[in-house]
């Protein structure tokens, strides 16, 4: 296994470098605080890949907030998406909350639609979503996120977060796999 993962490293293309995505992370925390001011946000964080961003948008985030996680996981370290299972849902009632939900990447759209109706399901008074990568697709999502980092093109993405087989999370940039 290792010895793929090494492989797939070395041959992968530089999408968007360290900087790069460090100063679309710095956007984003800037539109937040502007949008989500006087909100009073809880910030969900998406488990694996969202951790990164979460973390990132954290430091940067200026008004009073309150934290906490998600765990929804279509891909289980796979490179194609398959059905949702829950694997963690939050302590902090959602009721009545301005909900912020922090993930790595919006693909199909089929992650973040769920936990989009699952805050709404346990009465979010308002939800929003901040991505760190929209991938262009040929086709219309369920849902576009309020707070986008950088627009990719249609690959398999690692980096930042983002999985290949469960590895290659901290890889410092986004890169694509060589097809
Ligand atoms: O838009 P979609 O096509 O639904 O895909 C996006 C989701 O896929 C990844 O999660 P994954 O299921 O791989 O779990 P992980 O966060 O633990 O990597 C990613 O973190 C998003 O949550
Ligand atoms: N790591 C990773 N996870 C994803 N989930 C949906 N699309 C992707 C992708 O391109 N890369």
């Amino acid at each position: 296994m290792l010895e793929e993962i090494k492989h797939v490293q070395a041959t992968a293309d530089l999408l968007h470098s360290e900087q790069q995505v460090e100063a679309a992370i710095d956007n984003m925390a800037q539109e937040i605080n502007i949008a989500l001011a006087d909100r009073n946000p809880l910030l969900l964080c998406v488990l694996n890949g969202g951790i990164p961003t979460f973390g990132k948008l954290l430091t940067r985030l200026t008004m009073p907030l309150t934290i906490d996680s998600i765990n929804a996981s279509r891909y289980q370290n796979q490179t194609s998406g398959g059905s949702i299972e829950w694997l963690l849902k939050p302590e902090t009632p959602l009721k009545g909350r301005t909900v912020l939900i922090i993930d790595d990447i919006l693909d199909e759209g089929i992650t973040l639609q769920a936990i989009y109706h699952y805050c709404r399901g346990q009465g979010a008074a308002a939800v929003y979503s901040a991505v760190l990568v929209d991938k262009i697709l040929d086709h219309e999502k369920p849902l576009t996120a309020d707070f986008v980092g950088l627009h990719v093109e249609n690959r398999y993405l690692f980096g930042y977060g983002m999985d290949y087989k469960g590895y290659l999370r901290n890889a410092p940039g986004i890169f694509a796999c060589k097809e």
